[in-house]
């Protein structure tokens, strides 16, 4: 096993996970560039959520390493992960209903480092700093998300698309490397739907990767620099979106048989 090399936010080797003898993940390796948009595609039940689990801590492993930034995650628990750069949304929205749009953004932030419930509770000095610091990056966060003028309000009132911003905006409050999405677009109207895509590419820009899965395929073509493609628990394969999306192995996963039939509809997949 290979250790990460300085341009890699994460690599993830030989990953094996396999629920009462289903084979949910059969020795997945993939490597993300620093600064890199990846998208993870493949249809239903090849995969995708389970490798993010792994990858995060939430499932343990039955085989496999993950490093992130040449830290060997082993052993880590989901939140020690996140400290360290690693965030990741989920399929179902994770906003608290009943806090407001600023206390949302504030409780995701005692995740971030430098966090200690036992310095809080001493009310040090540096808690307060980090407090006020904290305060002003869940304004900035707010704005950025154009959701400042609903900064008081609660996020339970919010349209669906605006939790998923919240949610995306809670994932960044500790401003990690790396952020995983599990299908940010997934029932968002689609008029929203471009807003969310510029929002993930200001992310993007500032230095964040991203791992996206994404049933929305024309999305991650158009925004990824590299796909990979899973297959009941497998790599199918990993390249350039143009070459995924023509390539005859991805056109059959998806739709099950080959022909004239399937390179017609396997034209949406461009
Ligand atoms: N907690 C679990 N217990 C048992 N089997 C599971 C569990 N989670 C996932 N599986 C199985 O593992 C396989 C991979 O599921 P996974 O949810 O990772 O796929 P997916 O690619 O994310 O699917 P989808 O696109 O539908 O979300 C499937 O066969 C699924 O039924």
């Amino acid at each position: 096993m290979s250790a990460a090399t300085a341009s890699q936010v994460l690599k993830a080797d030989g990953i094996r996970k396999a629920y009462r003898g289903v084979h949910a993940l059969d020795g997945v390796s993939i490597e993300l560039a620093a600064g890199s948009i990846t998208g993870l595609i493949g249809p239903n039940g090849s995969g995708k959520s389970t490798l993010f689990d792994c990858i995060c801590g939430f499932q343990a492993r039955d085989a496999g390493s993950v490093v992130l930034d040449g830290r060997d995650l082993k052993g880590l628990s989901p939140q020690r992960i996140a400290r360290l750069g690693l965030r990741r949304t989920f399929q179902q929205l994770r906003v608290f209903p009943e806090l407001t749009l600023r206390q949302n953004l504030l409780a995701a932030a005692q995740a971030a480092p430098g966090f200690s419930y036992f310095r809080e509770l001493l009310r040090t000095p540096a808690v307060r700093r980090h407090e006020r610091e904290m305060a002003q990056r869940a304004d900035a966060m707010l704005e950025e998300l154009r959701l400042e003028r609903l900064a008081g309000a609660l996020a339970g009132g919010l349209s669906y698309g605006q939790k998923k911003l919240l949610e995306l905006g809670m994932a960044l409050m500790n401003e990690p490397k790396l952020l995983l999405l599990d299908e940010p677009m997934a029932g968002v109207n689609p008029t929203l739907v471009e807003g969310l895509k510029e929002e993930l590419l200001r992310v993007n820009r500032r230095g964040v990767a991203l791992l996206i899965v994404e049933h929305n395929l024309k999305l991650v073509f158009d925004i990824s620099h590299s796909v990979y493609v899973l297959e009941q628990g497998r790599v199918l394969m990993h390249g350039s979106p143009a070459e995924v999306a023509n390539d005859e192995r991805v056109i059959e996963a998806y739709l099950g048989h080959r022909g004239p039939a399937a390179t017609e509809q396997g034209a949406r997949l461009d």
